[in-house]
Order: C-alpha cells, then sequence, then structure tokens
C-alpha cells in the first residue's frame, strides 16, 4: 500500500503549507544574516536604509512564518498519528478473521501504538523536516556564502565531510542503544496491560511479585539506556560544537593572515553562517538513527496492514436480499493453520430450532463461526437459499442474522443502547422486553433505568444478566437466522428456561441454532446435532436420540454425573 501518495492526498494543504512556510523561513533567514553583513559593510561606506528595510522584514517575517507555521504543524503531527490508527481500525474491518486471531488482540493493540508513533516519526519528524528545513538551510546558506566569496564553498564542503564522518561513527553506538530502549519499553507495555488487565488470575495465583519484579528488571535496562543515550547525544554535540569552532577559527586566521580577501561585514556574515550551516548536517544524523528505528516499528503495522483481507466482505457483490429459509453444508472441511477442526460436514439446516451439543472442542462454535463466514471452508460448499457463501457479500448476510457468542456480550454504554443500538425504540417497550427476559428487578434496582451505564465489558452485570441484556436485543432483530453459542452458560435452570419459553414465538419460526452444555432439558428444539471430533456423528429428535442410547445420552449421563459430582442435586440429597 503506498502511504507517500495517500497521506499527501488526505494532508495536501496542511502539508504544502507546512513546507512552503518552512522553505519560506529558511531562506529569510538566510538573506537575514546576508542583510546583516551588508549594514555592517555599509557603515563604513554609504549607509543605506534599504539593507535595514530587507533586514528588519525578514526578520518578522520568520517571526510570522514561525507562528504561521504552527497551525500545519499541529495538524500534521496528531493528523498523522490518528490517520494511522484510523488505518488499523479499517484493517480490522475487514481483515480475515483467522488472520486476526493469529495475531492476538495485545499484540495488535501494541503495534498499533507504536506503529502510528513511528509512522508519524518517519513523515513529519524525519522526511517533512529534511524538506522543509534541513536542504533548504543547507542550500540558501551555501547560496549566500557563495555571494560572499565563492573560493569557500570548497572548504565549507570539506567541513560537510568531515562533521558527517565524525557523528557518523558516534551515532552508530546510539542506534544500539536507542534500539535496546525500544524493545524493553515493549515488553514493559505488556507487562503493564497483563498486569491491570488479568488483575483477577494474577492475585489468586499470587503471581504479582514476580510480574513487579520483570518489570522492574525492565525498566532498570530503560533507565540505565536513557542515561547512556544522553551522554552520547550531548558528547555528540559537544564534539560538534567543537568542530565547527576549529572550523570558525581556522576562517578567522585564514582572514587575518590575509589568506582570503573578505571585507569585515563578509566576515561576521561567514561567522554566522558556520554557525548555521553544519546543523543540518548533525541534525540529518541524529533524525537518521530515529528514522531507522521507526523504520522497524511501522514495517510491524505495515505487516499488518498487508495482512489478507476477508474477500468476502470486500469484493464479493453477491447479495442476499432474500429472507434465509435454508443452510445447507454439503462436505465442509475447515481448517485453523494446519489442524483440520471441522471434517466432512454436511447438513441442511431450515425453519426450526436445532441443538448443537459436544464435548468441549469438538468443534461446535467452530462450526457457528464457518457459518457466520468467519471461518472459511477449505473444502465443500455452504448454502444460504441456494447462494453459495463463498460468493455472497457477507454484510448483506449480516443484515439478516442475530448472533449471540459465548464471550462477552455487552459494551460499554447504556443499558438502553446495549439493546437497540441506534434504533428509535419507545422507553416503555425496552421495559416490557426486560420484563421477558427476567430482567424486571435488575432494571428495577438501576437508578439512572435505562441510561445506566453497564461499565466495561458489562462490569457492573453478573454474568448472567449480561447475557439475558443481550437477549433482550433479540426482540428488536429482523434477522431470520438466530444463533446462540453458549448464551444462556451463566443463567441458572430456572431463569433459563423462563426466558427460553419467553422467545419461543420468535425463534421458532426461523432458522435457529443453541449450542449448549445443558442437554437433558433440550427437548423443545426439532433436531439435534451432536458433534465429536470435528464431524457430526448423530442427527435426530430428542427422542430418537435418547433411545438410540448413543452419544447424546452419554452426554446426558455425563451431565447428571457432573450435576450431582458438583452437588447440584442438593435438594435430593436433603432428608
Ligand atoms: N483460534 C484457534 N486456533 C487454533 N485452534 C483453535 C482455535 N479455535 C479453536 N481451535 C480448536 O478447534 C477445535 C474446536 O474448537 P471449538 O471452539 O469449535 O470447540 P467447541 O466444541 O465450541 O468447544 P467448547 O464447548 O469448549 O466451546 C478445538 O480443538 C480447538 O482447540
Amino acid at each position: 500500500m503506498d502511504y507517500k501518495g495517500k497521506i499527501f492526498l488526505k494532508f495536501k494543504t496542511s502539508i504544502i503549507l507546512y513546507l512552503l512556510l518552512g522553505i519560506g523561513a529558511s531562506f529569510l533567514n538566510s538573506l537575514n544574516i546576508y542583510y546583516f553583513q551588508k549594514i555592517i559593510d555599509s557603515v563604513k561606506n554609504n549607509f543605506s536604509w534599504n539593507f535595514i528595510i530587507i533586514y528588519a522584514v525578514s526578520m518578522i517575517l520568520v517571526t510570522v512564518f514561525s507562528y504561521i507555521s504552527e497551525w500545519p504543524k499541529s495538524k500534521l503531527f496528531n493528523g498523522l498519528y490518528y490517520y494511522f490508527k484510523e488505518e488499523a481500525l479499517k484493517k480490522v474491518s475487514i481483515i480475515d478473521y483467522s488472520r486476526y486471531l493469529k495475531i492476538g488482540t495485545g499484540s495488535l493493540l501494541q503495534k498499533i501504538e507504536s506503529g502510528s508513533v513511528a509512522g508519524r516519526g518517519i513523515y513529519f519528524n524525519f522526511w517533512f523536516r529534511i524538506i522543509r528545513e534541513l536542504l533548504p538551510d543547507i542550500l540558501f546558506n551555501l547560496f549566500f556564502i557563495s555571494l560572499i566569496n565563492i573560493k569557500l564553498i570548497p572548504i565549507i564542503l570539506i567541513g560537510y565531510v568531515a562533521v558527517f564522518a565524525t557523528t557518523k561513527i558516534l551515532l552508530s553506538f546510539l542506534y544500539d542503544v536507542k534500539k535496546d530502549i525500544l524493545i524493553n519499553e515493549e515488553l514493559l507495555g505488556g507487562t503493564l496491560v497483563r498486569g491491570i488487565t488479568e488483575l483477577v488470575t494474577f492475585r489468586i495465583n499470587q503471581r504479582y511479585s514476580k510480574e513487579i519484579n520483570s518489570y522492574q528488571n525492565h525498566s532498570k535496562v530503560v533507565v540505565n539506556n536513557i542515561a547512556k543515550m544522553t551522554m552520547t547525544h550531548e558528547l555528540f554535540f559537544t564534539i560538534f560544537a567543537l568542530l565547527v569552532s576549529l572550523i570558525k577559527i581556522i576562517t578567522i586566521v585564514l582572514f587575518f593572515t590575509g589568506n582570503f580577501t573578505i571585507t569585515i561585514g563578509g566576515l561576521v556574515g561567514l561567522i554566522a553562517y558556520i554557525d548555521k550551516i553544519y546543523n543540518p548536517i548533525a541534525i540529518f544524523n541524529v533524525l537518521f538513527v530515529q528514522y531507522k528505528l521507526d523504520c522497524v516499528s511501522f514495517s510491524r503495522l505495515e505487516n499488518f496492514f498487508q495482512e489478507r483481507n476477508d474477500l468476502s466482505l470486500v469484493e464479493n457483490k453477491n447479495l442476499l436480499s432474500e429472507k434465509i429459509d435454508s443452510i445447507a453444508m454439503q462436505n465442509v472441511d475447515v481448517k485453523i493453520g494446519s489442524d483440520l477442526v471441522l471434517r466432512k460436514i454436511s447438513y441442511k439446516f431450515e425453519k426450526g430450532l436445532y441443538g448443537i451439543v459436544g464435548e468441549s472442542g469438538s468443534g461446535k462454535s467452530t462450526l457457528v463461526k464457518t457459518l457466520l463466514g468467519l471461518l472459511k471452508n477449505s473444502h465443500g460448499n455452504i448454502y444460504y437459499n441456494e447462494k453459495n457463501l463463498n460468493e455472497l457479500n457477507l454484510n448483506s448476510l449480516y443484515d439478516k442474522i442475530f448472533y449471540l457468542s459465548q464471550d462477552v456480550p455487552v459494551f460499554d454504554g447504556t443499558l438502553k443502547e446495549n439493546i437497540v443500538f441506534d434504533k428509535e425504540v419507545p422507553d416503555s417497550t425496552v421495559i416490557e422486553v426486560l420484563s421477558k427476559c427476567q430482567l424486571s428487578d435488575f432494571y428495577n434496582s438501576l437508578e439512572e433505568g435505562l441510561e445506566t451505564r453497564l461499565g466495561e465489558k458489562g462490569s457492573r452485570l453478573s454474568g448472567g444478566e449480561k447475557q439475558r441484556v443481550a437477549f433482550a436485543r433479540l426482540f428488536f432483530s429482523e434477522a431470520n437466522v438466530i444463533i446462540l453459542d453458549e448464551a444462556t452458560s451463566a443463567m441458572d435452570v430456572l431463569t433459563e428456561t423462563n426466558l427460553m419459553n419467553n422467545i419461543k414465538d420468535i425463534i421458532s419460526d426461523k432458522v435457529t441454532l443453541i449450542i449448549t452444555h445443558r442437554i437433558k432439558n433440550l427437548n423443545y428444539v426439532n433436531e439435534i446435532l451432536c458433534m465429536e471430533s470435528g464431524q457430526i456423528k448423530e442427527s435426530g429428535s430428542f427422542l430418537e436420540l435418547t433411545r438410540k442410547k448413543g452419544i447424546l445420552f452419554k452426554l446426558i449421563e455425563n451431565e447428571e454425573n457432573r450435576e450431582s459430582t458438583h452437588g447440584f442435586n442438593n435438594n435430593n440429597s436433603k432428608p
């Protein structure tokens, strides 16, 4: 992806203004010195007001340019940083789901943060600075020095080589130190985020002392290296200042020994130019070290930008405009990495209720994620009505699917937002739905009612309450495929039964798939699919399968054993 072109188009006005103002200020600064030396010389000869006016105007303009520059500078500095993050968010919206799983959220967040800072560094701190400041400073200063005495140019150029070579040696050391700092800072970031997000796990497993120790070790390395880096920087600028002073002294000596002819004003101007002319070289070397490091961080973000997209979201044009009456899977295989997780699945779902059961890891969620188009089948075909899923535009499919995953189902918004999203719905209707979802008591306990914020990942709700809030969405959905992946797992059996009774009317005339580990009460579904090792091993009605005494029967037995082992049937054991 060509970011240079994209960035230029997005920030065209700010970039042009910022560069032109920088080039203009550089020119005016050099012009200013030139006229200063002219003023000094004119004192002895014939004094000229013109020189003073140009000198004054150039000084005033530099200040004005510098003030105006703050506008594009601020826009570019912040804009570039947020631009890369926005691009990352756009990428997440279309990335192939299996690639997203592979990268991992924590690592992705870190890549986006450090990549955005590095991307800004590459364009704003390196390229823009070279174009608006360093190159113009060199060219304009050389030009005006040549006006004072053209013979000085070769001497200045020799000085350039000396400054460049000396500073380069020091900076190779600086690069290694900075690289070490970056690596340890990333580790520090990772440890801190983990420590904050995993409070319960780490506290109960008494892991914090180990985490804090590891944090201290990395922070010690960072602090020491920053001190080393500061000293190298200072050494660098000290040596640079010494070199420039040496060049200035040589120039003055050459002048007084009569080795080249120049006016007093010319000498003053020359000394001022020498002060400025080597700065860009020194600054370039320092910037280049950071640029190389930024390129490493940015390339990680670029790799993410180049990850495979889900073409069904991006390119497929086939829309699913009609209602979904059936989903047919024909000989479907699904691989995650190199593992074959679903094998030869053939099944046709029609309007009605389907229970999907099986031991943990048997492939239930994978089956559902494949039907949702998140995971891609490596073999076989899936048809929604008669349309092949792999040729459908997924967004047109998602308009017709209601899905509750087993992950946290609510977000940090108000109770009402969590249920209706952006739809305009009267509060009274939402409150009615809350009662159907067994949430009346919960709702009545809220001081701010529907406007109550649920907190990050619904932190102020119990597990079962979160799931019931998510269920309430179903009453406002127009989907005709309903997929519930362990969506009632955190509810007690009575609440689950009442809730399922209340939604039965909504779900029974649709294609409804219910994944659950609570099997013995699953007699209300039309058909049950039993999965084992990524295959559908058994299917049929609850009665048929229990009579058959096959997998379903065994699963129910296991469930009952689990319950009695964990004392869930306490009532039975009471005298
Ligand atoms: N992101 C992943 N990377 C690698 N393997 C995975 C991934 N997700 C699932 N799997 C593997 O695929 C298999 C099926 O997992 P799946 O989540 O579909 O099982 P499940 O039947 O839904 O289990 P559970 O009842 O515990 O939720 C498992 O062996 C699991 O380890």
